[in-house]
């Protein structure tokens, strides 16, 4: 079942684009993957979904109910973290966290304490004495204190140091256990490779590839460096399927598609020290995307 279904999308800001004819689905439990670089409608996008602001054309369903004339039914399900958070700065953290919970017809006094030691946020603190990377911790905490059955963020990482990163994903990982689906959308690549099943790349306004995140990167390219003996002409490597060769004294790196076999061979037949074969990063094979549709 299809948790989030986005029919042929478009979003234009007067004579500026915002987002056009974007398709695509997040199934029940996945973590799917939003990614593009700034102001490629990854926002916008988002925003549409949740009725923040209404599309120019096509339509958009989530848990198979139209997201704009079903909107504030769908709101009760949704924890949303917005890409920056604004708040009353005179509060204090536990009354903006009680008042957000009011909204929802449980008790989520006991969440809200759970949360608030996972990410190690002080609840007693007035809103305007938080740093930015604190301020986002009450973000978090707000969209996931009524244990929502979507869950939806958007740049959800900037602000927070690496061991909060960890503690935020690790929560994610969790509430995904438990059920709930997420659609995160973020530029840094690594991130959204270490949680997304499936991802939809995103560049000026255009889905330009929604993809399985094991697909992506094994995608047949394989990154060779080799160590020579000695100095050789680099074009001994440059055959078909052969990209981004490089030579660094002794060492010879490339990208390889195509049959393993013919570069084995090639690298069997010479003298060499070391070889490595690794999968290329995302970021590799996000830019290589790029360049083919630029
Ligand atoms: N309120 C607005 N008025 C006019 N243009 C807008 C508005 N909001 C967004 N845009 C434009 O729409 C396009 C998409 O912006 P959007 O914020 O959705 O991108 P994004 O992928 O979320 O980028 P970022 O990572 O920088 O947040 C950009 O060209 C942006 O300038």
């Amino acid at each position: 079942m299809n948790v989030i279904e986005i029919k042929n999308l478009t979003k234009s800001y007067g004579k500026s684009r915002g987002i056009i004819d974007i398709s695509f689905n997040v199934e029940e439990g996945e973590i799917f993957g939003f990614i593009g670089p700034n102001g490629a409608g990854k926002s916008t996008t988002i925003r549409t979904l949740l009725s923040l602001i209404y599309p120019t054309s096509g339509s958009a369903t989530i848990f198979g109910k139209d997201c704009i004339k079903f909107a504030p039914e769908i709101a009760m399900e949704i924890g949303y973290l917005p890409s920056e958070v604004f708040y009353y700065d005179k509060m204090k953290v536990i009354d903006l966290l009680n008042y957000s919970a009011s909204f929802y017809k449980k008790d989520c006094s006991k969440r809200i304490r759970d949360l608030a030691e996972t990410m190690d946020l002080d609840l007693k603190k007035r809103i305007d004495d938080l740093s930015f990377g604190n301020k986002k911790k009450v973000g978090i905490v707000q969209g996931l204190l009524h244990e929502p059955k979507l869950i939806i963020l958007d740049e959800p990482t900037s602000g927070l140091d690496p061991l909060m990163q960890q503690k935020f994903f690790d929560l994610l990982l969790e509430e995904n256990k438990k059920g709930a689906t997420i659609l995160m959308s973020s530029h840094v690549l690594s991130e959204v490779q270490r949680l997304c099943s499936r991802v939809a790349i995103i560049k000026d306004g255009r889905i330009i590839k929604v993809e399985k995140m094991s697909k992506l990167t094994e995608s047949n390219y394989k990154k060779f460096k080799v160590e020579m003996i000695s100095e050789m002409d680099k074009n001994y490597f440059n055959i078909s399927g052969v990209s981004n060769l490089e030579v660094k004294e002794k060492t010879i790196s490339f990208l390889y598609k195509g049959n393993v076999n013919l570069i084995m061979k090639k690298i069997s037949d010479v003298e060499i020290s070391n070889v490595w074969i690794e999968e290329p990063s995302l970021e590799e094979i996000f830019m290589h995307y790029y360049e083919k549709e630029a």
